[in-house]
């Protein structure tokens, strides 16, 4: 797969494309990309997926944008495993935000890609002040020569998987329920950072991760997995948020993996949440959050080990 950072630096035109945001690139997304490289297949072309970073609603929303599922390098992590040719990311700026509907069909789909054949979904918007939409861009392709689809809705027990309803589901601390919309277990990927060194005071030493996110989907306390540290999947637990009893400011991902001593400053981890034990909280005294850490690691192996038992035998 190959990543493609604005227009300027697109290989030859001819294209089954589909834009959106993906974010979670969960199983409706799933869904629409197979159906996608089929038909790219049959016309012989390559298969690209067009996202905008930031995502218009960032862009235009700012801090009343939804909470991200995936940031770009996650997303692109997981198009990378589908049959996906190029990721063509277009910067979300006010250039592109301004650009007529018109504009955007002439310059980004037919002159920079070549489109053959596009796949939007039903509720799609472009163009300065959301002037396109499907029907547009139906009427575009009858004249400049490419076929538009709506994208397939994708329903689990007559439910439309969505971003929102993944959103919803990581909200409420229903990880299982988030899981079988994604596919997989939600998870943060990010480089282990240097903290303040307290975590090893408390008996717990935490693998700090930035989240880069300015809202997290996720928030408490989770029994998880991590992978990048051995093999096979690592059991841990974690903790996403601000720590208000350490007076912290910012929201990050720290991650405490159980019976592991070592070093993973710089490592590059995934961290899977597999299931909610709490939410975070202000403790009065390090003592009572000691206390705390040390119930919820109790919680949170007895979850992995009943869900997961062959870790009891081969990770420890
Ligand atoms: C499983 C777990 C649960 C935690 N729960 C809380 C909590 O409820 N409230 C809180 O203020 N901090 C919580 N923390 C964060 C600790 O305050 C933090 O790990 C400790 O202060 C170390 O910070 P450091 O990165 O500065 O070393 C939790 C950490 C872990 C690993
Ligand atoms: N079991 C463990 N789980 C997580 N990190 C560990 C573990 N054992 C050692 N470490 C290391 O210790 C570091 C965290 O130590 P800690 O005292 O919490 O400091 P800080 O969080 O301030 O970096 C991690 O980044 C990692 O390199």
């Amino acid at each position: 797969m190959r990543l493609i950072r604005g227009l300027h630096n697109l290989p030859a035109p001819g294209t089954v494309a589909t834009i959106g945001n993906f974010d979670g690139v969960h199983l409706g997304h799933r869904y629409v990309i197979h159906r996608l490289a089929e038909v790219g297949a049959r016309m012989g072309l390559p298969v690209t997926v067009v996202l905008f970073e930031p995502q218009p609603q960032e862009y235009f929303r700012g801090a009343a944008a939804p909470a991200r599922l995936t940031r770009l390098r996650e997303k692109i992590a997981r198009l990378a495993e589908l049959p996906v040719d190029r990721v063509l990311v277009l910067r979300f700026d006010r250039h592109l935000a301004q650009m007529p509907a018109a504009a955007f069909i002439e310059r980004v789909l037919v002159q920079g890609l070549g489109v053959k054949y596009l796949v939007v979904g039903d509720d799609f918007r472009f163009g300065r002040g959301r002037e396109g939409d499907f029907t547009l861009l139906r009427r575009a392709g009858r004249i400049r020569g490419f076929e538009v689809v709506q994208a397939p809705s994708f329903t689990l027990e007559g439910v439309r998987v969505s971003s929102t309803r993944v959103r919803e589901a990581l909200e409420r601390g229903d990880m299982e329920t988030a899981a079988e919309f994604l596919g997989r277990p939600y998870s943060m990927c990010g480089r282990v950072a240097a903290g303040r060194q307290r975590g090893r005071d408390l008996g717990f030493p935490t693998a700090n991760i930035d989240p880069f996110r300015r809202k997290s989907p996720v928030s408490g306390v989770f029994a998880v997995t991590v992978a990048g540290v051995a093999e096979r999947p690592w059991p841990g637990m974690a903790n996403v948020g601000i720590r208000p009893t350490v007076a912290g400011t910012r929201v990050w991902l720290e991650v405490h993996l159980f019976d592991f001593h070592g070093d993973l400053y710089g490592r590059q981890l995934e961290v899977f949440f597999r299931h909610k034990l709490r939410e975070e909280r202000r403790f009065p005294s390090l003592e009572a959050l000691r206390a705390q850490i040390q119930q919820d690691a109790a919680q949170a192996r007895q979850w992995l080990e009943d869900k997961e038992p062959t870790w009891t035998t081969n990770t420890r």
